[in-house]
């Protein structure tokens, strides 16, 4: 599937053939060695962390939390045997040049995530097929799309709705693009299938066959160009290889501890932040004692997702302009739930599906089959529901034992009664009840683009901005470890 290249959206260069030297070498020192605090030891600050130490200064990293890694969280307990669920990030795009370097730099060992295969199950409106039966009938679902969008798959409808903005956008110049992104970030994904100025506008039959199998059903309010950009093109994309970390992804971010071990400060919650001409203080809560502790610098670097941001306390309250707060307080961090079932065997490799995915329009959404193990005897862990946006929410509503119910009911529509008989334990994560991301990953809302693409990541005085919701790759670990380079050569050149 063609797709528009995240960071054209953000009138970025292309910033991985940037960075990725950064990576593998480090910063080259520009400025004079300064005492920098992080706050947040999740990619972003562990990336410019290590690189602005590695360029001698002085660093200091405020976790709020007890462990490295923020959104790449991988868990092991309570589960039987040395098996793992990746709740955070689980698949790295084998093109995420700079997510790969890092791995490549620390030498982690990876497997490929089989991300879909043939034999996977889609299921809508009570109808179950194979991706190869759905390819060839994609009406045998009974979408009551009219004639003129019968005999489509969902990407077929979408790749006919898209195509004529992706060659007017290829055959532009830099000036003709940014001025057709600025036309378009009015749009919401639904909005532009359904009103498509340029192309075939799809009925609210074949826009809903788009997001229940496109994946884009819990957000389609959302911006058309950074949807379009960061998910049906790559999640939703058979033609792209994803890798993932053998053990776990927290191994990427656990390398690196070594190097910023006496750097680090766990259990410190940031929750004020006194920015003056001289310097910075950061006033923490430490989550171990209950006691307030106080950390002064010349720069401070923030990497907290902005809703979680909105609790720090920043004064004087002038020192962060108006559009900042504006971007704070309005740019969207979208829910996600994810629920994993241990059980007894690998039921699911007896019915084909050996590392592959379902995608269906019941409450668990998309249920992936891990992508190791495959074959071999014993326990396996399925993420049997991973939901975002407004599939996600109605989840938090329900108390855990009714998730777990829930989420089984529906795996047992594919397998049946296996699913009771081999249960052996769950985990369930609502990112959006987490006190430290309030939400999973941000996406733009209409005209966001134009309106934050650039203050979200710009500084404000000593204290400096990164995290994922300041990149070109909204929602990746690649995000994250752009916006990381970015800071760190931003604060080391000052
Ligand atoms: C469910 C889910 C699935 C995902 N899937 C993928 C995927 O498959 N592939 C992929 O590449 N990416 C994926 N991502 C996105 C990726 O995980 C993130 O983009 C990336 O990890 C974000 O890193 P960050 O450093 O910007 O933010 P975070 O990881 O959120 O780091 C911020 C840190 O700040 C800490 N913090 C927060 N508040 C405070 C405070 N007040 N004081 C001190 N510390 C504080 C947090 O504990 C956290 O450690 C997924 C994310 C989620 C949630
Ligand atoms: O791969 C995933 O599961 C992610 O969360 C990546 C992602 C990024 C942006 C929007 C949707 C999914």
């Amino acid at each position: 599937m063609r797709q528009l290249r995240a960071n054209e959206l953000f009138n970025d260069v292309d910033l991985a053939g940037q960075y990725l030297p950064i990576v593998k070498t480090g910063l080259n020192p520009a400025g004079s060695a300064k005492k920098v605090i992080i706050i947040g030891a999740g990619m972003t600050g562990l990336v410019a962390g290590s690189l602005l130490k590695e360029a001698g200064h002085e660093v200091t990293i405020l976790e709020g939390s007890n462990r490295v890694g923020g959104r790449v969280y991988t868990v092991r307990e309570p589960f039987i045997g040395d098996d793992y669920i990746d709740v955070g990030a689980m698949r790295i795009p084998a093109d995420h040049q700079l997510t790969m370097g890092y791995i490549e730099k620390f030498k982690l060992p990876i497997n490929p995530f089989i991300n879909n295969s043939p034999g996977d199950y889609l299921h809508s409106n009570h109808v179950t097929l194979t991706r190869q039966q759905y390819e060839r009938d994609p009406d045998l679902f009974g979408y009551p799309l009219p004639s003129h969008e019968q005999g489509k798959t969902a990407t077929e409808l979408f790749q006919e709705a898209v195509d004529p903005f992706l060659s007017l956008y290829e055959q532009s110049t830099p000036e003709q693009k940014r001025e057709l992104i600025a036309h378009y970030d009015r749009y919401s994904m639904e909005n532009f299938l359904r009103h498509n100025p340029i192309g075939p506008q799809l009925s609210s039959q074949a826009v809903r066959k788009v997001k229940v199998l496109l994946g884009i059903e819990g957000f389609p309010e959302l911006s058309f160009l950074n949807i379009l950009s960061d998910i049906v093109g790559t999640v939703f994309n058979g033609e792209i290889d994803f890798y993932e970390v053998t053990g776990g992804n927290d191994r990427l971010p656990a390398a690196f501890v070594p190097l910023l071990s006496d750097n680090i400060r766990l259990g410190m919650k940031a929750n004020r932040i006194i920015h003056q001409s001289d310097g910075v203080t950061v006033h923490c809560r430490n989550t171990q004692t209950g006691s307030l502790e106080w950390f002064n610098g010349d720069l401070l670097l923030t990497t907290v997702p902005f809703p979680v941001f909105q609790f720090i306390e920043v004064l004087p309250h002038h020192t962060i302009s108006f559009m900042k707060r504006k971007a704070i307080h309005e740019m969207h961090h979208v829910a996600s739930t994810k629920i994993a079932m241990q059980f007894k065997n690998k039921f699911w490799e007896e019915q084909g599906l050996r590392g592959s995915n379902i995608i269906s329009d019941l409450t668990t959404r998309f249920t992936y089959t891990p992508s190791r193990g495959i074959g071999t005897p014993g326990p396996g862990i399925l993420l049997v529901s991973y939901s975002w946006g407004e599939n996600a929410t109605p989840w938090d509503a329900l108390p855990q034992r009714e998730k777990v119910r829930q989420a089984m009911q529906g795996l047992a529509k594919f397998f049946g009664n296996v699913v009771y008989e081999q249960f052996l334990t769950s985990f369930a994560f609502s990112w959006n009840l987490n006190p430290f991301s309030a939400g999973c990953f941000t996406l733009f809302k209409p005209n966001q683009i134009t309106e934050f693409s650039q203050v979200m990541k710009e500084p404000e005085g000593r204290i400096h901005f990164a995290g994922e919701q300041t990149s070109s790759h909204h929602g990746w670990i690649e995000g994250a470890i752009e916006s990381g380079i970015r800071a760190a050569l931003e604060m080391d050149q000052r």
